[in-house]
């Protein structure tokens, strides 16, 4: 693992989980405590890249729907809806802190494209000018995700922290980390504090793709992974209950699950 108490770019990923109560409305406190967290950071002199979902849900709560929503152009009217709510929230709470954010909406098709450099100069640059980086997936345009339901937010993280040459990704779940089985299926699942090489085992306890019902589940965290080992990237897995413990990250103590780049254990 990388020395983390130097000044690094990280991406922090979190997802819809982390950010809303299970009655589907805002969590107050943690995202409170996740934007303190994360501007204390950046004021201690490492850039932060935030990859936030969150836009269907919020934009559910706003228009009042109910039942999660079963065809695409309600589920993209959500997020376009909910994105505002979103980013008027971060602008909010970041600006308690005096720092600016930028909302950049992307697909994974842009970042497969030459157009990634693009995306490339404007994250840069905005990093360059002091503000805090927010992606989402746009919605409007990509309607795979929303189609197969799936949080594929992981991997356009993971590809955000290539593009962006990042030192690190941490994405922040509804679980500690990767374990040897299901903790909501096990008891006696334990949880797996690093790993060094993704290997078909690993893939098959993360359940395997599609196999999770109604999100990513612990499949597309591997994904993204593999697309840091690719791009010499290591990557945590851990809980975004607390947003605070992101800090036991930058102190060097251990948290969640280590993806590591190198392959060291
Ligand atoms: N081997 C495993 N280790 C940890 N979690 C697993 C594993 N296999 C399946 N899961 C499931 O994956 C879930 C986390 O993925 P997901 O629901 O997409 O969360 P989030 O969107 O908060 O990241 C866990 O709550 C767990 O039920
Ligand atoms: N673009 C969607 C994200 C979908 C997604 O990846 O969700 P999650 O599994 O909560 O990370 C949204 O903002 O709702």
């Amino acid at each position: 693992m990388i020395d983390m108490t130097k000044k690094k770019r990280v991406v922090v990923k979190v997802g819809t989980s982390t950010l809303t109560h299970s009655t589907g409305l805002l969590n107050i406190r943690r995202v409170e405590q996740l934007v303190k967290t994360l501007a204390d950071l950046q004021n201690a002199g490492h850039e932060i890249i935030l990859v936030s979902s969150g836009a269907v849900g919020l934009g559910r709560a706003k228009l009042g729907i109910k039942e999660r929503p079963k065809d695409t152009p309600t589920r993209q009217a959500c997020a376009a809806v909910g994105q505002c709510e979103l980013m008027y929230l971060y602008d909010n709470l970041f600006s308690e802190y005096s720092l600016n954010v930028a909302q950049l909406l992307l697909t994974k098709y842009i970042l497969l494209e030459d157009r990634r450099i693009n995306v490339q100069n404007a994250l840069n640059r905005i990093i360059e000018l002091g503000s805090i980086p927010i992606v989402n997936e746009n919605d409007t345009v990509s309607i795979d995700e929303l189609e197969l339901e799936m949080g594929e937010n992981d991997s356009l993280a993971a590809n955000v922290a290539v593009l962006a040459n990042a030192d690190l990704l941490i994405i922040m779940s509804d679980i500690e980390g990767l374990f040897d089985k299901d903790p909501h299926k096990y008891d006696d699942a334990e949880l797996i504090p690093v790993v060094p090489e993704i290997t078909e085992e690993i893939k098959a306890i993360a359940g395997g793709a599609g196999s999770s019902l109604g999100t990513g589940g612990m499949a597309t965290k591997i994904k993204a992974a593999e697309i840091c080992k690719n791009g010499g990237i290591d990557l945590i897995i851990m809980n975004g209950r607390d947003p605070r413990h992101l800090y036991k990250v930058f102190e060097n103590k251990p948290i969640g699950t280590l993806f590591t780049a190198n392959g060291e254990v």
